[in-house]
């Protein structure tokens, strides 16, 4: 709703009501009709001031209406309704405006913010476009080509910035709504025809076609597929060509094909998937809601190797002070080097509210007995892991959290050599650790509420997309990561090429296709994973089968070679030199392919995109179900954020299980049983349990899956 009041001075006070973020529902869209028509009517009432309750103007429209049919007063004539009064009409910024709240504010004649008030068109993160005049407004408002940056990207922008650009009148460190008050007091009687954005022309550069055509060249390939960004330069070249109304009716269009397409329900699920894993819950019952955590301000990273540097900017990120302990002196001293560089890097990439913290350099294991939280991120090797939990479970005091960096061994090991397991968990973060937003929480089975709580809160302070997930090998995301791998490998010895498996891959919108990203992370992580389970390695029969389930020895035969991928020069690709980032086909992995299928009497088979995303992508959605049903993530909202945040998933498809959700789970079965039928040596691909009982529960909207996993998992007790 909107409640409407007068202040002295004639001013009408209308205040947007709808919590947490005053978004535009249909009562607020109402409750803004309404007083503005009685602002308009009230012969005492010469201005009007806009605000928002709370301390926030508006987060626009209301994202949970669209799934249903939309009721009350639509936004366009609504906002147009208000640029046309004939009394000023000033919008008074605190907290946020964006999207439709944004637009509201471009409908008013003036507008003035808080200083830390955040603004910005985001509607294409959601799929969207600013379809409430901004894409016509805007332009007009500041210019072409700095409207295309605003709205081809969705960024927030600060108000400083807003200012610089001509968005803003006015900005104040004090009290915005006060400010608005006497600032319309002041401009009552003023004309206004010069104040609405609709009447105005746009300011476009004197090449606005080449302009307009770089841009949509830039959007197309940085959007891998996503429909949105190219429908907002479209909207905009509307601005730029045609007069207003016209221009509105391009929005209005662009906006009917995007609003029930699937990438803007994948967007949207995206959106509140990231809110929903912060409400994070375990078997047990507790969750972010009865569990409190602690506030660290003193933390130890021990391990100063690629992850370990980033995982201590992190955390000095947040203003907390860091011991960073490595053993090696090499290693310490180029650490010591690149540490604060990094740091400062990152510092001044981010605006940030508190200066970092300070860090500490030791070689010593004792000098983190005063912290409070510990996060250990040596070698991946339990051996060496165990060796390290022991040490500090002797120098720490009995209440520090001890946190492993680990991705993927069991964590109650970890747990079970310390003074106190429940104060354990698993804190898996993704390279770079300082820049990537996912962190895996890691509930051992003896964390406690508080452990998790703690490390929730701490990754929400470092800016993390936090999941909390189950302890099992791989936890979540590298779990599911295992059958996409395999089924690639499979997928060369049947006939593909790398380049062919990246390309489907790549169509479909990741960033990078298997075996790029393999060769960018390194071959021999892998492959010492793999040597370490004795799957391959010395004295280990080099045959396609390992405790009766089908194995590639192909990556390991790749590796054997000298290849590691980039930081060799060579990998599943050639790249110029060690270090070098461009990948191109190399002639050696092609010979090396067919010797190794003539070897393993395989004959190569011609293998269409289709089935390299089916098999690769079901087989790690269908390990996600595999997951859901054991309890190791609470539901698909987890999964999705994970690969989304962590993997590369492209967001505009939603993740894994809203995907399957989209395909339809009924064929996503289907095909299921054909690749196992076809393979029946892979376990990965014999549908999950719960995939089953999904489909013949008449298959729920993803949406619905975790109360169907509760119901089913209490009927299966009874
Ligand atoms: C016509 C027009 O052109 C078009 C079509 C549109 O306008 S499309 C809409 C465009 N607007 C946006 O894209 C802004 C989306 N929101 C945000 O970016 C952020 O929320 C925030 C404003 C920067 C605050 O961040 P926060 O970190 O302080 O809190 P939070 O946890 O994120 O949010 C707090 C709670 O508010 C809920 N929420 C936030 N924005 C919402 C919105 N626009 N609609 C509905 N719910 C919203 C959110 O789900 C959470 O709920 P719950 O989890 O507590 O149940």
């Amino acid at each position: 709703m909107a409640t409407y009041s007068r202040l002295p001075g004639s001013v009408a006070l209308i205040t947007l009501q709808n919590p947490p973020v005053n978004a535009l529902s249909a009562a607020v869209r109402q409750g803004i009709v309404d007083t503005v028509q009685r602002a308009l009517k009230d012969p005492k009432v010469t201005s009007v001031v806009i605000c928002g309750q709370n301390g926030r103007f508006c987060g626009g429209a209301d994202i949970r209406e669209f799934a249903g049919p939309m009721l009350g007063p639509p936004l366009v004539p609504m906002i147009h309704a208000i640029e046309a009064v004939d009394k000023p009409v000033v919008a008074a910024i605190e907290g946020v405006a964006l999207g439709g709240g944004l637009e509201l504010a471009l409908g008013c004649h003036y507008r003035i913010a808080h200083s830390k008030a955040l603004l910005g068109l985001p509607e294409v993160t959601l799929g969207l476009l600013p379809a409430a005049g901004g894409t016509q407004r805007l332009p007009r408002l500041i210019g072409l080509t700095a409207a295309l940056d605003l709205i081809t990207t969705g960024r927030h922008i600060s108000a400083a910035e807003a200012l610089k650009l001509g968005i803003l009148d006015q900005v104040t460190d004090s009290n915005a709504v006060d400010l608005a008050v006497d600032f319309v007091r002041s401009v009552a009687g003023q004309p206004l025809d010069s104040r609405r954005l609709s009447t105005l022309a746009c300011p476009c550069p004197p090449d606005v076609d080449s302009l307009l055509d770089k841009v949509m060249a830039q959007v197309r390939q940085r959007s891998r597929g996503a429909l949105a960004p190219v429908a907002c330069v479209q909207a905009l070249r509307a601005a730029a060509t045609l007069p207003y109304t016209q221009g509105m009716e391009k929005e209005r269009d662009l906006m009917a094909t995007l609003f029930n397409s699937g990438q803007a329900r994948a967007l949207q699920y995206a959106f509140f998937s990231q809110r929903v894993v912060g409400k994070w819950s375990l078997p047990s019952g507790a969750n972010w809601n009865n569990s409190t955590g602690r506030t660290i301000s003193k933390a130890a990273v021990i391990g100063l190797g690629t992850m370990g540097r980033g995982i201590v900017v992190a955390l000095a990120l947040t203003g907390m002070s860091v011991v960073a302990v490595e053993t090696q002196e090499k290693q310490l001293a180029e650490a010591s080097q690149a540490v604060p560089a990094m740091l400062q890097r990152e510092a001044g990439r981010r605006s940030l509210a508190t200066p970092p913290g300070v860090i500490t350099f030791s070689s010593n294991l004792q000098d983190v007995s005063e912290v409070e939280l510990v996060i250990e991120a040596v070698f991946e090797n339990m051996a060496l892991k165990l060796q390290v939990f022991r040490h500090l479970a002797s120098v720490c005091g009995p209440g520090t959290l001890l946190c492993s960096n680990t991705s993927g061994l069991d964590m109650d090991q970890l747990a079970a050599v310390t003074k106190s397991p429940a104060l354990v968990v698993g804190m898996h973060f993704f390279a770079p650790a300082h820049v990537m937003k996912l962190l895996e929480v890691v509930c051992g089975p003896r964390s406690s509420p508080e452990a998790v709580a703690t490390a929730m809160q701490l990754g929400k302070r470092m800016g993390k997309v936090s999941v909390a997930v189950g302890n099992c090998p791989g936890f979540v995301g590298n779990r599911m990561l295992k059958p996409y791998l395999e089924q690639a490998n499979f997928l060369l010895e049947e006939g593909a090429t790398p380049q062919q498996v990246d390309e489907a891959l790549e169509e479909f919108g990741f960033p990078m296709g298997v075996f790029r990203m393999s060769d960018l992370s390194g071959l021999d992580v892998g492959w010492r994973i793999r040597k370490e389970a004795g799957l391959t390695g010395p004295g280990v029969e080099p045959s396609r089968t390992r405790q009766g389930r089908r194995y590639s020895p192909l990556p390991d035969q790749v590796c054997e070679a000298g290849r590691l991928g980039q930081k060799t020069g060579r990998g599943w690709y050639q790249y110029d030199g060690p270090g070098g980032r461009v990948a191109r086909s190399d002639p050696w992995v092609h010979i090396f392919l067919e010797a190794y299928r003539a070897q393993h009497g395989l004959v190569a088979r011609s293998i269409a995109p289709e089935e390299i995303l089916e098999r690769c992508l079901y087989a790690l959605i269908n390990e996600g179900f595999n997951i859901l049903q054991e309890a190791m993530a609470a539901g698909p909202e987890h999964i999705d954020a994970i690969y989304v945040f962590g993997y590369g998933w492209p967001r505009h498809r939603g993740g894994p299980m809203f995907h399957a959700g989209q395909v339809g789970l009924g064929r996503v079965l289907e095909r299921l049983e054909h690749h196992h039928h076809n393979h029946p040596d892979v376990p990965h691909l014999e549908p999950s349990t719960l995939l089953r009982r999904l489909v013949a529960g008449g298959s729920p909207p993803v949406q619905k899956w975790r109360e169907f996993i509760n119901k089913d998992r209490v009927h299966s007790q009874l």
